[in-house]
């Protein structure tokens, strides 16, 4: 008899839109949550149409029914006196409330931390904004890319002689929103011991800084100086040699930590690395390396890396990750049915009791039916 899901019976609350609060709730729903979306009555989330590209479920996008799997929508216009109203009554039952507004307009619309404290004393409250409150930057739009522009991340990629490049992936929504959904289960565990409720706050900056931590301490230690943009190669602004990226004869190769003595003696290098200081001589060295690498294929020199148990990967594209079978054997890939229009979704990165914690029933039409809470 599997165990029941762990939040089954939470109810959520959520005011949120675009990635990083839908993400957040997304965490939850995957935990057994039962999340209901409030939508901007006439047009919804955005995001069902900002998103579209090329592939589509229903004339909505793919990426929206991806955020937004396992959970229900109301439609309401929040300025309504009887929306207002219907609102409230789910906000009667709901244990958390989540909202991605700029910062003010949620205070505006009637429903901030404060109002829905004030009636709903153990409420737990999650807030993402683009770069907190109480700074220059508090009012302007808070957008994944915007917030890579601002935070260094897009600075510090590239090569040393190109211009800054943005991440291919919304790091700062993601983040945010699993950032999110980890302060919003601290706080119900406190719910659980004391009965009070909270607020946790987190934005896009705060995210995309906390995911370059490792730089920072640097960069915060060494007098504030600014490595050169390293690129792939070296692919870490301040890591001694080996680490990088190197090209192969037919695609890349990515080496991490290792001994060089270890690594020299499975390549059989003419001129081992004896004496040279991994970090001090870390641009000879990887030129070196970057000569004898892009001799040989990919396949080659990972098989020995892997019989030398030297940490090193191949660069795979999306096509070599699948044919690796390691997301179908991690039970990580999943079909979502909405009304006969089938897509592939990515499912939870969780396995709880030995099984994906995933919410796999598809997204929402908007607002409808008009959801009741589930009991749980
Ligand atoms: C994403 C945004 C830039 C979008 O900005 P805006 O288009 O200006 O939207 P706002 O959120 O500020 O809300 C605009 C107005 O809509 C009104 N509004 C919203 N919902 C309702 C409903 N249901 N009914 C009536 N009115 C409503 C609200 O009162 C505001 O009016 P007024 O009160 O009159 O102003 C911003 O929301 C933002 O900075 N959010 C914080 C950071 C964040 O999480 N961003 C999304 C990351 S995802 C991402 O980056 C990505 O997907 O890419």
């Amino acid at each position: 008899m599997p165990n029941s899901a762990p939040l089954s019976g939470l109810k959520v609350l959520d005011f949120s839109q675009f990635l990083a609060g839908p993400y957040a709730s997304l965490r939850l729903a995957d935990l057994g949550a039962d999340v209901i979306k409030v939508e901007r009555a006439g047009t919804g989330d955005l995001s069902r149409y900002l998103y579209v590209s090329d592939v589509q479920i229903d004339g909505e996008s793919t990426i929206f029914h991806a955020i937004n799997r396992g959970k229900r929508s109301i439609s309401a216009d929040l300025r309504k006196e009887e929306d207002r109203a219907r609102i409230w009554a789910l906000i009667e039952e709901a244990d958390v409330v989540i909202q991605n507004f700029r910062p003010g307009v949620i205070e505006r619309l009637g429903f901030g931390h404060e109002a829905v404290r004030a009636r709903k004393p153990s409420i737990v409250y999650g807030s993402i904004s683009g770069y907190g409150t109480g700074n220059d930057w508090e009012a302007l739009p808070g957008q994944d890319l915007l917030a890579q522009a601002r935070s260094g991340i897009m600075w510090l990629s590239g090569g040393a002689a190109d211009g800054p490049v943005a991440l291919g992936l919304p790091v700062a929504d993601i983040l945010a929103g699993a950032a999110l959904a980890q302060g919003l289960l601290a706080l119900l565990v406190r719910r659980g011991l004391t009965g009070e409720g909270g607020l946790v706050e987190t934005s896009l900056i705060e995210a995309v800084c906390d995911l370059q931590f490792e730089l920072l301490t640097t960069h915060f230690n060494d007098g504030g100086r600014a490595p050169q943009r390293p690129g792939n190669f070296p692919a870490h602004a301040y890591l001694a040699a080996p680490y990088g990226v190197y090209r192969t004869a037919d695609g890349y190769v990515a080496i991490a930590m290792n001994s060089l003595d270890k690594l020299a003696a499975c390549l059989s290098l003419d001129a081992p690395f004896s004496g040279l200081d991994p970090f001090r001589h870390r641009d000879a060295i990887k030129a070196e390396l970057a000569t004898h690498l892009e001799t040989r294929s990919t396949d080659h020199w990972i098989a020995i890396f892997v019989a030398a148990d030297i940490w090193a990967a191949p660069v795979l594209d999306w096509k070599g990750l699948v044919e690796s079978g390691v997301l179908q054997s991690l039970d990580m890939l999943g079909e979502i049915d909405r009304g006969g229009h089938g897509m592939r979704s990515l499912r939870s990165p969780l396995r709880i009791d030995g099984a994906r914690a995933s919410a796999d029933t598809p997204a929402p039409y908007l607002g409808g039916p008009a959801p009741e809470w589930r009991r749980g």
